[in-house]
């Protein structure tokens, strides 16, 4: 089909939405929202913009529940604690649905996988599956040592710069990035570089609001003339060809153990589910195949690399913004740790770095990762806030607007780590619906105390190894967020380190 032909076919899809949408909409009450323009809808408030931003904009004039359309799609937008708390946890089995979207189709192993999973047994399972076996708080335990490794990694070459600018935004992926690698699998392999670029590309096309998306019924269709299942094929080639390596390599490696008369360790997430396949378990509903376990370490890829790394990046940006923050993280963690030469884990949890995760939650309120959650969509028509949102309706919560807004939390533009620390401050675990950096109900992040370790253990020993300064001649840190679904710095932060020479221990007398 030539591209004048897919044009042709495209227009006189959206004509007929749009006169759907007109005959429907007449005697409900949906949600108010901006005015749409013909064919393209309210595209244009979402595409080349800071999207969480640009929708707080608008809730500010339509209200804290507001209808858009991409296209022929509604898309329903709710920006306020209440709301939220209705789609996350008492309307959650409504809501917590994702649309099919083609790129999970292709690059999910046919929706193999969590994210990109719509609800279903399958979903419940294999979240089931991952949250018991691969990121439980015993399992994030035993990737201890990679975490102490790889930032040790760092610290070594911020030592080595000898005062000299290095870029910490760099540094941060890298150690979300190898941790991430090393207990998903065991190794950081040369060819990473074009894995983890692949995995970008899977996320860059995840939005929902690529054409053949916008058409569920006609998805299959749209893709091929499109060429959107052209270009994921071959993303998907791509890391496809990577993991077989991984998974046939570790096999390998595993039958020569058992040929040497040796005890195979689970060691990383393919060991795990290596493990599974072996033991023929079929408890979890479904036979652990090759593609399920392709799925997960994708998993591991897109839901914890960028989300940690991000929060890492922002945390540093914001101690160095505020001095004095960074004195009192300081002073707490060489109190703390006085003559140590270096701080383990083990150190970490047996002291009670308070102020730490303090300032870890401030960061994450002002720059939670994922801005606007992952899109979910409504299974069935609804009633929100006094409004209907018809099935099939894609939702977002702008949890970054939420975590700003001035009707939950005192001067909330300033970074106060402190406010953390009153009566009833909210914590991570998705039961205060002003402060949802990774979601809550079903549907909420089941990485968490994975990415929260990493992002505790690079703090830790950035701010106890080193004090931090901007490079000269340059007097404010630069705070401009990149375009995307999740926020990250438009800019590498570049700061400059002075190391930190432990004092002595004190000797008891006597
Ligand atoms: C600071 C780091 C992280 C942040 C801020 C974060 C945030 C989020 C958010 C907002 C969601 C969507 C929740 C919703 O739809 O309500 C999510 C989902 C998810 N995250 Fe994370 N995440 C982080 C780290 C990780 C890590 C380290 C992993 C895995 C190793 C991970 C794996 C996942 C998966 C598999 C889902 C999909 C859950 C589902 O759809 O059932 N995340 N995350």
């Amino acid at each position: 089909m030539d591209e004048t032909m897919y044009n042709a076919i495209l227009v006189a899809l959206l004509a007929v939405s749009i006169l759907q949408f007109l005959r429907r909409g007449g005697s409900r009450r949906r949600p108010p929202g901006p005015r749409t323009l013909p064919v393209i809808g309210s595209v244009h408030h979402v595409v080349n913009t800071l999207v969480h931003r640009s929708l707080r904009d608008l809730a500010a004039v339509h209200g804290p529940i507001m209808m858009l359309r991409i296209g022929p799609m509604p898309l329903v937008v709710v920006t306020s604690r209440e709301l939220a708390r209705e789609v996350l946890k008492v309307q959650d089995p409504n809501f917590a649905n994702r649309p099919r979207l083609l790129v999970g189709g292709i690059c999910g192993y046919g929706w193999a996988d969590i994210i990109f999973a719509p609800t279903s047994d399958y979903w419940r399972q294999i979240r089931k599956l991952c949250i018991h076996e691969v990121l439980s708080p015993k399992r994030v335990l035993s990737f201890q040592h990679i975490r102490e490794e790889e930032v040790r990694r760092q610290v070594e070459a911020i030592r080595a710069a000898g005062g000299a600018p290095v870029n910490v935004t760099r540094m941060v992926y890298d150690i979300s990035s190898r941790t991430i690698s090393r207990s998903s699998f065991g190794e950081v392999r040369p060819d990473m570089p074009v894995f983890q670029d692949a995995i970008k590309r899977v996320i860059g096309l995840s939005s929902g609001f690529n054409v053949p998306d916008l058409f569920p019924r006609l998805r299959e269709v749209l893709g091929e003339v499109s060429g959107m299942k052209r270009k994921l094929r071959e993303i998907h080639r791509t890391f496809d060809a990577i993991l077989v390596d991984i998974i046939e390599k570790r096999r390998r490696e595993r039958a020569a153990l058992v040929a040497a008369g040796k005890e195979v360790v689970d060691e990383n997430v393919v060991d795990v589910m290596l493990t599974l396949q072996e033991s023929g378990d079929n408890s979890w509903g479904f036979p652990v195949q090759d593609n399920t376990i392709k799925a997960v370490v994708l998993d591991m890829f897109a839901g914890g690399t960028g989300t940690s790394g991000s929060s890492t990046e922002w945390a540093m940006s914001e101690i160095v913004r505020n001095p004095r923050v960074m004195r009192k993280l300081q002073e707490e963690i060489r109190s703390t740790f006085r003559g140590k030469e270096t701080v383990t884990e083990t150190d970490l949890r047996e002291s009670d770095l308070k102020y730490l995760k303090l300032v870890m939650k401030e960061a994450i309120r002002l720059h939670p990762a994922a801005p606007v959650l992952v899109p979910r969509e409504s299974i069935g028509a609804a009633e929100l806030g006094g409004y209907e949102v018809p099935a099939g309706s894609r939702i977002v919560v702008n949890a970054w607007a939420i975590s700003r807004d001035p009707r939950y939390w005192k001067d909330p533009e300033e970074f106060r780590p402190e406010r953390f620390d009153e009566d009833g401050a909210p914590n991570f675990h998705g039961l205060h619906f002003e402060f949802t950096p990774f979601g809550a109900g079903r549907r909420m992040c089941p990485g968490y105390n994975y990415g929260l370790a990493g992002m505790q253990m690079a703090l830790l020993q950035l701010m106890y190894h080193f004090d931090w300064r901007l490079p000269p001649g340059v007097d404010e840190v630069d705070m401009e967020e990149a375009m995307g679904l999740g926020v990250r710095r438009k800019n590498p932060l570049m700061l400059c380190a002075t190391p930190y020479v432990p004092a002595a221990p004190a000797v008891s007398a006597g």
